[in-house]
């Protein structure tokens, strides 16, 4: 996995070009149920096998073969990545975003284990990452010197592309010290080796070097896996699976 190491950012992220193969992408986009959209004002969305109860449980049930085979069973395959997951990968959010659509600068929060899976499908995307600016108590920051101020008042930030069929794994300091968000807007620009910090790892520089640097955005889903950690017994009964 180190080979994949986005290197420009706070441990860790990794990104996996062409993760899964043009004929796999056109398998799983035939799969998505078409009937369990849930719009929202800027993007539609599923989940599989459901959406979380109010308090951030999983009624647990057995992922979709089209979802584990390639995806999960190769994801799984990456030596340590959810190695300390307690149910490895056992949910799946569904995202489409239309050329304008994005998603706010967000945490994924304490309901997950803190490991992300994003398989993007379709257009290209550039994933805004920031540094979450940390809570200080009055105290500390008095007693910070005026320079400290000014070199903490901008939190730094990345710019991850995205590419149709790559694989991106967030974990650590980056899934818990950063916020993501994509930006509503109908082309990404100025994507450059200076620009993005996985530049390196792209699968296809040139097409985007051939277009001046620019992304204009087509329909992207991107399947975001992860592992919820409150699940209901009462489903694991069900499902004959004794796990918590
Ligand atoms: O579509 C993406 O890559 C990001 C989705 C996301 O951040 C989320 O659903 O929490
Ligand atoms: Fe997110």
């Amino acid at each position: 996995m180190e080979e994949f190491r986005v290197d420009a950012l706070p441990s860790s992220m990794y990104y996996v070009p062409n993760f899964i193969s043009a004929e796999e992408e056109a398998s799983i986009l035939q799969s998505i149920p078409a009937n369990r959209w849930v719009s929202l004002s800027h993007r539609r969305l599923q989940a599989i096998p459901s959406r979380l109860t109010a308090a951030n449980t999983l009624l647990p049930s057995p992922l979709p073969a089209w979802l584990r085979k390639p995806v999960i069973e190769r994801i799984m395959s990456l030596i340590g990545v959810f190695g300390g997951a307690p149910h490895g990968i056992n949910h799946c959010l569904i995202n489409e975003y239309l050329p304008g659509q994005g998603i706010m600068p967000h945490e994924d929060g304490g309901a997950y284990h803190p490991v992300v899976a994003t398989v993007s499908l379709g257009g290209s995307i550039v994933l805004d990452v920031t540094e979450k600016r940390l809570e200080r108590s009055e105290e500390l920051e008095s007693a910070r010197s005026a320079d400290e101020k000014l070199t903490q008042s901008t939190p730094k930030s990345w710019r991850v592309l995205q590419e149709p069929r790559s694989l991106l794994i967030t974990i650590g300091s980056a899934y818990t010290d950063t916020l993501h968000g994509i930006a509503e807007v109908t082309e990404d620009v100025d994507l450059s080796e200076k620009t993005i910090a996985n530049w390196e790892l792209l699968g296809d520089h040139s097409s985007i070097v051939a277009c001046g640097g620019r992304n204009e955005r087509t329909t992207r889903i991107s399947l975001t896996l992860r592992d919820v950690k409150k699940v209901s017994s009462v489903g694991s009964k069900l499902f004959g699976k004794a796990r918590t």
